[in-house]
């Protein structure tokens, strides 16, 4: 028997085509361009919703909470020009198998409906939502939403990996605020911040005269996140015996206050994070393996800011937004050109840099406009971050290469480092290196730089 596929948009172009893609896919095909009539009695006939976020007057996701929360349970792909983290997550949240952002590729929308089908057991997709001004359009982070969307619904182990200042905090505050916890605390420790003979302590709680200095009776961090969320952020750095006593805790999440012999139970969700390489710990035997394997129930890797380029520039606006909040300044807008020069910088202090960069920018602004950033000098000592960064990976995957690799390699990094500190000003590029705009423009491209 065919399938049945309903199209909630009010875009009747769209419509219109989809449901010739689709019923040329074999798929039986019904429309709702008003959705302010009543649905329930089309949404009853269909295996599969293809629901628009933005639909005039009423709200996809609106729509799709309510379905669900009448007992629709198909599966729902969710199509939209404005993927932002809380749509998606939310969209995941409540059951969306996919989001695909506007425009896409016909291709993509049938790849989505041909996968929803199979799917229908009960396993599909939930991802998590978060309440905090999070930006990310880009495709990289359209992923990472996703999961969080999945890792909300669920009460898995999540690991979050990724450089420093990529932002692991926010997705996983993003993860407890959309799920069912949310009502309660999320509750964070940084693992590295506190010595190796009080993590115990912090982590479990400690009796009265537990150790030297322990004056009274205090509940540990699990206690306090009970119903909630335990944040482990830097969970690379714990030291190998308070490994082991975690991996307890994780077991069957019963744990003693140190000092004292009464069993605890506790009802937590842990979400940890990590900029350091844990499968190369692991493989080094500095990180216990079924540790890992019991905290990476699900992985989610933040890529760093170079890869979200789409991003860069909605980032900025905000920070300059939280600048002029924060610090009283009047900025209005970035110049254009040092704007593309931020969208091809390294990043390797990822968002936490590009803020504290626009922040001080924003002090030094005149006329309202960012007319240079100043990007960090440690990190201009370090100008080639990049550089080193891309020869190590390089060296680490490929194994020594030819010396014409290498060069291409450190032409990337050149290029990228040129265009930043010009300002991304093509004729000064150039200049600088005494080659034409067009081979410019092929040297960039090829090396995935063109701005
Ligand atoms: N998607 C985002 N949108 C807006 N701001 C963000 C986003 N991601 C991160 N930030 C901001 O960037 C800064 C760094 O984020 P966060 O602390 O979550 O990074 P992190 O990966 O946990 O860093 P670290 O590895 O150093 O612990 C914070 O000020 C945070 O608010």
């Amino acid at each position: 028997m065919k399938q049945r596929i309903l199209v909630i948009d009010d875009n009747i172009e769209l419509v219109y085509a989809l449901r010739r893609t689709l019923e040329q896919e074999g798929y039986l095909v019904s429309t709702v361009t008003e959705p302010t009539a009543s649905i329930e009695p089309a949404v009853e006939a269909a295996d599969l919703l293809i629901v628009d976020i933005n639909l005039g007057k009423a709200s996809g996701l609106d729509m799709l909470i309510a379905l669900r929360e009448q007992g629709y349970e198909q599966p729902v792909i969710i199509i939209t020009a404005h993927a932002t983290p809380h749509n998606v997550i939310t969209a995941t949240r409540h059951g969306a198998i996919d989001v695909l952002q506007k425009p896409f590729e016909v291709e993509q929308l049938v790849d989505a409906v041909n996968r929803s089908f199979p799917s229908t057991d009960g396993n599909s997709l939930n991802l998590a939502v978060d309440g905090q001004p999070v930006i990310g359009t880009s495709p990289n982070m359209l992923e990472v939403c996703k999961t969080a969307g999945l890792a909300s619904s669920n009460n898995l182990n999540v690991l979050l990996v990724g450089e420093t200042g990529v932002g692991k905090e926010v997705i996983a505050k993003a993860i407890h605020q959309y799920s069912d916890r949310a009502k309660q605390r999320m509750v964070a420790i940084n693992c590295s911040a506190i010595p190796e003979s009080l993590l115990e302590a912090e982590l479990f709680g400690y009796a009265r005269g537990a150790f030297t200095g322990a004056a009274r009776e205090t509940p540990g961090k699990i206690e306090a996140a009970e119903g909630g969320t335990l944040f482990l952020d830097e969970i690379g750095d714990i030291p190998a015996p308070f490994q082991a006593k975690l991996l307890r805790f994780l077991e069957d999440q019963t744990f003693y206050r140190l000092g004292e012999t009464h069993l605890k139970q506790a009802d937590v969700r842990v979400v940890c994070a990590t900029n350091r390489n844990l499968d190369e710990m692991v493989s080094n035997g500095s990180f216990r393996d079924d540790l890992y394997f019991r905290l990476s129930q699900l992985t989610i890797a933040i890529p760093p800011v170079r890869e979200r380029k789409e991003d860069i520039k909605p980032l900025i606006e905000l920070f300059i937004h939280q600048a002029n909040n924060e610090l009283g300044c009047r900025v209005h807008r970035i110049d254009a050109e040092v704007l593309k020069a931020a969208q091809i910088h390294h990043w390797p202090g990822n968002i936490r840099e590009l803020k504290n960069v626009v922040f001080r920018a924003a002090l030094s602004a005149s006329n309202g406009v960012l007319s240079t950033l100043p990007y960090n000098s440690a990190q201009q000592a370090n100008a080639n971050a990049g550089i080193k960064e891309c020869v190590d990976r390089y060296l680490e995957k490929e194994g020594t290469g030819s010396a014409t690799q290498l060069a291409q390699i450190f032409e990337a990094a050149l290029l990228a480092a040129l265009a930043r500190d010009l300002n991304g000003n093509k004729t000064y590029m150039c200049e600088a290196l005494n080659i034409s705009r067009n081979t410019l423009k092929v040297r960039l491209k090829e090396h995935g730089l063109d701005f």
